[in-house]
C-alpha cells in the first residue's frame, strides 16, 4: 500500500501553517481525507487540531529547559530526538491508508534541510520504511518580488531545499493578495518563470558595481540549474488552493492510484476517456 504526503516548507512566516489549514479545509470540502502532522515543536495555535503533533513527543520549551539551549539549538535538538524516536512517528501514522494525504507542517528554520540533513533523512525514512510518496511545497513570500535582491536570495534557498530534499518539489509564491495591486501581470510573469538575466539588469542598477561579478555568478547558477519556477498562492482563495492541490496530486501520482479503484467500483459513475 502506498501512502501520500506533502511537506510544507519555507522560511519563517512565509504562510506555511495558513496554507496547511487552507488545504485541509479544501480537502474536507472535496470529501477527501487528510492527516495533519505538526512538525513544529514551537507551534502554539492551530486552525485545525493536529492529528499527529511533535509536541506530544517533545516541545521546544522542554528542549530549551532540559538541554539549556537557545531556541534554534533546541529546535535542532527536537528534530534529533524525533530521528531517534521514529517508532513513535510510525505508530502515530499506523492507520494512514492510501486514501489519505498526510500534510507535514514544518518549522521555518531552513537549517533543518539546508545545513544539516535532518528533514532529508526524515523523508528517506518515510519513503523507505512507511512507503510514502512525498513531495515538497516550498513557500516564499510574494512580497519578495518587489525587492529583487530578496527574490534572488529566496530563489537560491528554494534551490537549496530542492537539492537537499530530493523529492518532487513545488515552489510557491505565497500571499499573492499582498502584491497583486503593486505588480503588473507582465512584470509578475518575469518572476513566475524567472529569466535571471533580465532581472539581474535591475539588480545591477541597484547594487554597488563591485558586486556585479557575484550577481552574474548567481544568475548563471540559477540559469544552469534551470529548474526554478513558481506557482501563485492566495490561501484565502479556494480556486488558488485547488490549483496548487492539483499540482501536489500530480507530483504524488495520487490520481493514478485512485482511478483504478474508481473503475473497479460498480457504484461509481466512471467514464473512461470522458464524454464522446
Ligand atoms: N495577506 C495574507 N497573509 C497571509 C497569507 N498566508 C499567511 N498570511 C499571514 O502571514 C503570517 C504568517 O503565517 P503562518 O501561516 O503562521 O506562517 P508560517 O510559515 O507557518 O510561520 P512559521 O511556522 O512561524 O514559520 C500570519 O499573520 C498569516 O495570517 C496569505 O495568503 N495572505
Ligand atoms: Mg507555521
Amino acid at each position: 500500500m502506498s501512502r501520500f504526503g506533502v511537506f510544507v516548507v519555507g522560511p519563517a512566516g512565509s504562510g506555511k501553517s495558513t496554507f496547511c489549514s487552507a488545504l485541509i479545509s479544501h480537502l474536507k470540502n472535496s470529501k477527501r481525507s487528510c492527516i495533519y502532522v505538526n512538525l513544529d515543536p514551537a507551534a502554539e495555535e492551530f486552525d485545525f487540531e493536529p492529528d499527529v503533533d511533535i509536541k506530544n513527543l517533545i516541545s521546544l520549551d522542554d528542549a530549551m529547559e532540559e538541554m539549556q539551549l537557545g531556541p534554534n539549538g533546541a529546535m535542532m535538538a527536537c528534530f534529533e530526538f524525533l530521528m531517534e524516536n521514529l517508532d513513535w512517528l510510525e505508530s502515530e501514522l499506523d492507520d494512514v491508508t492510501e486514501d489519505f494525504i498526510t500534510i507535514f507542517d514544518c518549522p521555518g528554520q531552513i537549517e533543518l534541510y539546508s545545513h544539516v540533513p535532518i528533514l532529508p533523512n526524515l523523508c528517506k525514512y518515510l519513503q523507505m520504511n512507511l512507503n510514502y510518496n512525498l513531495c515538497a511545497s516550498y513557500l516564499i513570500e510574494s512580497t519578495f518580488v518587489v525587492d529583487k535582491a530578496k527574490f534572488f536570495a529566496g530563489t537560491l534557498s528554494a534551490m537549496s531545499a530542492m537539492i537537499m530534499l530530493e523529492i518532487p518539489h513545488l515552489n510557491i509564491l505565497s500571499k499573492m493578495d499582498l502584491v497583486k495591486s503593486q505588480v503588473t501581470k507582465r512584470e509578475l510573469k518575469r518572476y513566475l518563470d524567472p529569466d535571471p538575466s533580465i532581472i539581474s539588469t535591475d539588480i545591477h542598477a541597484e547594487t554597488n558595481p563591485k558586486f556585479h561579478a557575484l550577481n552574474e555568478a548567481v544568475v548563471k547558477l540559477i540559469e544552469d540549474f534551470s529548474m526554478v519556477s513558481f506557482l501563485q498562492l492566495e490561501s484565502q482563495n479556494e480556486d488558488s488552493v485547488q490549483a496548487i492541490l492539483s499540482y501536489i496530486d500530480d507530483c504524488l501520482g495520487w490520481s493514478e492510484v485512485q482511478e483504478p479503484q474508481l473503475k473497479d467500483d460498480p457504484d461509481q459513475d466512471y467514464e473512461e476517456g470522458g464524454e464522446e
